[in-house]
């Protein structure tokens, strides 16, 4: 009786502020007055059930824990619940992480206090506190961790409670207080005050709202604080196209609000009908149109596309359709292998099509979302307003909203980058991941360190829905499974129009320099660049693998950063000055007159940055325009769409990127594709560096040629003869597969094993060793380690051995399926043996090892 008591009033209660519940009086008063009532409620049977006590995931700037509350007898508390808790002296909300029988020893039982209310039970989907608990374990991380990731800021809200006369019925004879108090709600049309203001304004507010509230005379409610309220703002609704006595101007207005076919804000209308706000209000009170306050919701606004319609499909598209469409109501994982340009995303679309016809919404994820706005817009134009994007890049607001529509269950396209697969989603139907390889699937810190891919695979297990993951380079764990049958291949082994894939020129940049030609660009990609023929060219620099250093000729001293051991980068501001940066912590330096180690004057950078290979285009081509598009350029928000809309506008001849450039981008007019210095990707100190550096030449590769002109593309390096760059030439995707998971088999390493990375970092050097040190033996002893399923290789210095002042040790752990040896909660139980100055995070599955 008394759950259903509460039940009923909570679940009028939403704590995203949906619906405006109303609740007694109880309430009002806090858990403090209610308790003593409820307990006469309850039956002996529910006193029997022992103490609880629940932990609580406090939704308030500032709480950095989670805080231990007493369970009132007979309530019933699981994780995931809103509760609402005293917290100093505010009431906050808070989310139950976890139910405890027994008070955590570290809790003082005196300074214990109570939940004051269960707000809301069915806050999340069903299985969507699974799937975070999930996370959790999978991952060694503490649940609060995780649904700190998960939620955007302030979705629990800070409760409001707030009072509103009710319709008047005649007045009973009142207290003072209670007259009092009855005056000055009905000073305000509403009376709609906050109970907190009240008590700042009257004396005995308290026992005066009880009194009319009993009388049936004001009701009281919960609301969400007003920061996190849905912004309302002006509409205009047509409620009469036509009409007799209207102004030329007037006729014009109807007419625009009815090619727009909904209802427009209006500010909207001013700007494109150029009137002014007297006009709307005269239509108004004609009774054409009607003006009104409506939810805006601040969901992230695209840019206007045209409307679009599916596309005719080839027949290898058609086949891959065809398949996943049987299987929309399945757990099944499919790899959709298609060579760049061979119309993935048109698959994806109809996919969707599909999808959202059955009343389903569908969760598309890309690597970079501000690198993919041709994707965006193609969707957008398919989808037009059923498409939210949600992504790190989005206001606190515009994420509030996002995350909140997701709850409902009307069906959407959601487009967004790795955190996106941690929406609530209601009524999801089908995920995909585009360009599944791309390691910005992959979060390196802070915990959890998962893996969007990982996750989507636990989420369309629990909702029975198809996972597509589309490439064509596919991460070698993906493609192992695939050759397994975990994983169902569907193939698009050619471009659209059956276009040929760009054909590859190598570049021996040894018989370059033998030829006396010391320019970054090779004769041939000169030669190139010079027969571009109103055709635009693509050249890719490695970011990585320190685009450029500067050392001393004489001693050979590199210049580092004196907080990390990096070396320091060089940039030019202007014309010449250059100034030294580390890439990690952004300290910056002049250049040095002379080398610190033997003075020495002839100080010279070496390699080549994005900056050097635009200086050296612009010294060879002086009639070519470039644009540069790496970080540097693409701060500002918008840039990359600015910057990519200018290059398919044709104002610039050859864009110079780095990585970035290998992200989803169709331009027809690329016939060009230049890709220097390649080797230092495959130079990285990482068991990864060739899988890389396949896919990211491929996908580089395959920028070249998608329009009508045929395209070609030219690799320089310094190890022709690599057997990664004779298969990037080849576009021999199996036999590199083979070749690489078989060196890998006998290594142990992934896909063969999983392996664990423990970083540890400390502004003291000794403490870092001697902590690292102490952890590897421990982990030593454990069963897993001993009885020899798990290895300890380690502790070693991080590659990168400082940063930041900080100095970085790794230990790294190998062996088979960490869920089942036990290891995990070691793992967990890891950080409280960690000295307060050395912080240590837990990646599981680690893609990062520098
Ligand atoms: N069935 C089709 N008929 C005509 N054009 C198509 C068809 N499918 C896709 N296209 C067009 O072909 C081009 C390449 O397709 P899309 O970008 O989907 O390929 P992709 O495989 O996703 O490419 P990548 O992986 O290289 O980014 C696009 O401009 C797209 O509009
Ligand atoms: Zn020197
Ligand atoms: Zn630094």
């Amino acid at each position: 009786m008394l759950m259903a008591a509460l039940r009923s009033q909570s679940t009028q209660l939403h704590p995203l502020g949906f619906t405006k519940g109303v609740c007694n009086m109880q309430q009002l008063n806090g858990g403090r007055a209610f308790l003593p009532c409820l307990k006469a409620e309850v039956s002996s049977a529910e006193y029997d059930e022992g103490p609880a006590f629940a932990s609580v995931l406090v939704d308030c700037p500032g709480a950095t824990a989670a805080y231990t509350y007493q369970i009132p007898r007979g309530w019933r508390v699981q994780g995931g619940d809103v509760v609402e808790v005293p917290f100093g002296s505010q009431v906050v909300r808070g989310i139950v992480l976890e139910v405890l029988a027994v008070l955590p020893p570290s809790v003082d039982p005196q300074g214990l206090r109570s939940l004051l209310e269960v707000v809301d039970q069915q806050l999340f989907p069903k299985d969507y506190w699974a799937l975070l608990e999930q996370i959790a374990t999978y991952y060694c991380t503490p649940l609060i961790q995780v649904v700190r990731t998960a939620l955007p800021p302030g979705v629990l809200g800070r409760s409001q409670r707030r009072v509103r006369l009710r319709p008047p019925q005649g007045i009973p004879p009142l207290s003072e207080q209670g007259q009092h108090l009855l005056r000055f709600l009905q000073t305000k049309g509403s009376g709609d005050y906050s109970v907190r203001y009240l008590q700042q304004q009257l004396p005995k507010v308290q026992r005066a709202l009880k009194e009319l509230e009993r009388l049936g005379l004001v009701e009281t409610y919960l609301a969400a604080a007003a920061s996190q309220q849905p912004k309302r703002q002006q509409a205009v609704v047509l409620l009469n196209s036509e009409g007799k006595t209207l102004t030329q101007r007037q006729r014009q207005i109807l007419r625009y609000l009815q090619q727009q076919g909904r209802d427009c804000w209006l500010q909207e209308v001013l700007k494109a009908t150029g009137t002014t706000p007297q006009t709307l209000h005269r239509l108004a009170a004609k009774g054409y149109i009607a003006i009104v306050q409506q939810q805006h919701c601040r969901t992230e606004q695209g840019i206007a596309v045209t409307p679009d319609r599916p596309k005719t499909l080839t027949p290898a598209q058609a086949t891959a359709l065809h398949v996943i469409s049987k299987h929309l109501d399945c757990a099944q994982t499919f790899l959709l292998h298609g060579v760049t340009g061979s119309g993935k995303t048109e698959v994806y679309l109809q996919v969707i099509a599909q999808c959202l016809g059955r009343g389903r919404s569908a969760l598309l994820l890309v690597p970079e979302i501000g690198l993919t706005p041709q994707l965006t817009d193609r969707v957008r134009a398919r989808f037009g307003e059923r498409l939210l994007v949600y992504h790190s890049g989005l206001s606190e607001g515009e994420r509030y909203d996002t995350w909140r529509l997701t709850l409902m269950p009307e069906p959407r396209v959601i487009i967004g980058t790795r955190s996106a697969v941690l929406l609530p989603l209601v009524g999801l139907g089908l995920i995909i991941l585009d360009e599944e390889h791309d390691s910005g699937y992959k979060q390196d810190q802070p915990q959890p360190c998962y893996h969007a891919r990982t996750v989507a695979q636990w989420r369309s297990r629990q909702q029975q829905c198809p996972l597509i993951l589309g490439t064509a380079t596919p991460a070698l764990s993906t493609w192992q499974a695939a050759q397994e049958g975990q994983i169902h291949l569907l193939s698009l082994p050619q471009r659209i129009h059956a276009a040929p894939l760009p054909p590859i020129t190598i570049v021996d940049m040894r018989q370059e320099l033998h030829r006396g030609n010391r320019s970054m660009l090779s004769r041939p990609l000169q030669e190139a660049l010079e027969n571009l023929q109103g055709q635009q060219a693509i050249l890719f620099v490695p970011r990585r693998g320190h685009s450029t250093f500067v050392s001393c000729r004489s001693c050979g001293t590199v210049i580092y950063c004196p907080h990390c051991s990096v070396s320091l980068t060089g940039h030019l501001f202007g014309e010449e000055m250059e100034v030294l940066r580390c890439h990690y912590c952004n300290y910056t330096q002049r250049v040095p007159q002379r080398c610190p180690s033997c003075g020495s004057p002839y100080l010279k950078p070496f390699g080549g940055g994005t900056q050097r290979v635009v200086r050296e285009l612009n010294r060879l081509f002086p009639q070519l325009r470039v644009l540069r598009f790496d970080s540097d350029t693409t701060q500002r928000k918008g840039a990359h769409r600015q910057l990519l809309t200018q290059f398919a506008a044709g104002e610039a001849d050859v864009m110079v990127g780095t990585q970035m450039l290998t992200k989803g981008i169709d331009l027809p007019q690329v016939a060009l594709v230049g890709i220097l210095a390649a080797d230092s990707l495959l130079h990285l100190p990482d068991y990864q560096a060739a899988e890389r550096t396949f896919q990211i030449l491929t996908q580089v590769a395959g920028r070249s040629g998608r329009g009508a002109h045929p395209g070609q593309v030219i690799l320089q390096t310094y190890v022709p003869d690599h057997p990664v760059i004779t298969a990037v030439k080849a576009y021999d995707w199996d036999s590199f597969a083979t070749r690489e998971l078989s060196s890998r088999a006998p290594l142990g390493y992934p896909p063969y094993a999983q392996l664990v990375l423990l970083r540890l970092s400390s502004p003291d050097p000794e403490d870092v060793a001697a902590t690292a040190q102490a952890i590897a033996q421990h982990l030593q002893r454990l069963d897993a380690v001993s009885q020899g399923d798990w290895e300890v290789l380690g502790p070693a210095p991080a590659a990168i051995a400082k940063i930041a002042g900080r100095y970085r040790w790794q230990i790294l752990l190998k062996g088979q399926s960490l869920q089942t040896c036990g290891l995990s909660q070691a793992l967990i139980h890891l950080k409280a043996e960690c000295p307060r100055s050395t912080r240590l995070s837990i990646d599981v599955d680690p893609l990062n090892f520098l």
